[in-house]
């Protein structure tokens, strides 16, 4: 089963305008079931515009993209997806648990069927204790936790993430990575990631798909073999040879 398949997308803004952008030229990209998939490349290439786009947040100039076999903006009628952007995007006067429990109450879920999944996400990011919390009373880290147990919280088979960890110290960011991949390995969630961070995208990734700007442009893709991801595979070789390969995709030097 494929997760997403985007064909032949090219995405104009402003178009006919002296300040039209040509954002994304052609792009081809296939996610399978399951898949890691990170997108990576310089600013202005084009990145958060194509996660819009199988997001169904913008329609594209030409090309097609489908969700799980479904045109995008059905899987989006459908929340086939859950999403998580660079800022939590969490509603300040609600409790962490109503938070989580939004996309749930949107699908029309009773309440005790909420509290129950929320309460399950909830644990499985490790917030469980702070259900009752407000936002504000959360470090940054642990918003991006309750931003990824409500974006998990419909078990879309889907999560589309742009930056979700950039604003974090390192220390931090790698954890989230780590629990990242061990709730995409329970859940079975396909993941297609948006980061500025190689490392990060190879730890993260099964592929990591790098993008040049101006039109933006798919222009390699590195597949990621690594043994494990733990922490120890962070300082191994292995690890260091695939950061150097995607630096010298990304810098077009083979
Ligand atoms: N709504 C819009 N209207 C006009 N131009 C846009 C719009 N959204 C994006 N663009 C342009 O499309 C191009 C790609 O933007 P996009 O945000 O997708 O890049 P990005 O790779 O995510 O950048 P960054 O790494 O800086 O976040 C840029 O030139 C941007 O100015």
């Amino acid at each position: 089963m494929t997760a997403v398949s985007v064909s032949g997308v090219t995405q104009v803004f402003n178009r006919g305008r002296p300040d039209e952008v040509t954002a994304l030229s052609d792009v081809d990209l296939t996610v399978a079931a399951g898949e890691f998939v990170s997108l990576i490349g310089p600013s202005g290439c084009g990145k958060s515009t194509l996660l819009r786009l199988i997001a169904d947040l913008l329609a594209p100039t030409t090309g097609t993209v489908e969700v799980s076999g479904k045109p995008a903006r059905q899987a989006r009628l459908e929340q086939a997806y859950g999403i998580a952007f660079q800022q939590a995007g969490l509603f300040e006067w609600r409790t962490v648990q109503r938070n989580v429990e939004l996309p749930l109450e949107l699908r029309g879920q009773s309440k005790a069927e909420r509290r129950e999944r929320a309460a399950e996400m909830l644990e499985l990011v490790g917030l469980a204790d702070f259900a009752g919390h407000y936002p504000a009373q959360l470090s940054g880290g642990m918003q991006q936790r309750v931003a990824i147990a409500r974006a998990l919280a419909v078990h879309p088979p889907l999560l589309l993430m742009d930056e979700p960890f950039g604003a974090l110290d390192e220390m931090t960011r790698e954890r989230l990575q780590t629990e990242l991949l061990a709730i995409c390995a329970q859940t079975g969630t396909s993941t297609v990631f948006v980061t500025h961070s190689i490392p990060e995208a190879v730890f993260l990734s099964d592929r990591v798909v790098v993008m040049s700007p101006r039109p933006g442009r798919i222009t390699g893709t590195v597949g990621i073999d690594l043994p494990a991801r733990d922490e120890a595979v962070r300082q191994s070789p292995d690890f260091f040879s695939h950061v150097t390969l995607v630096r010298k995709t990304l810098r077009g030097t083979p």
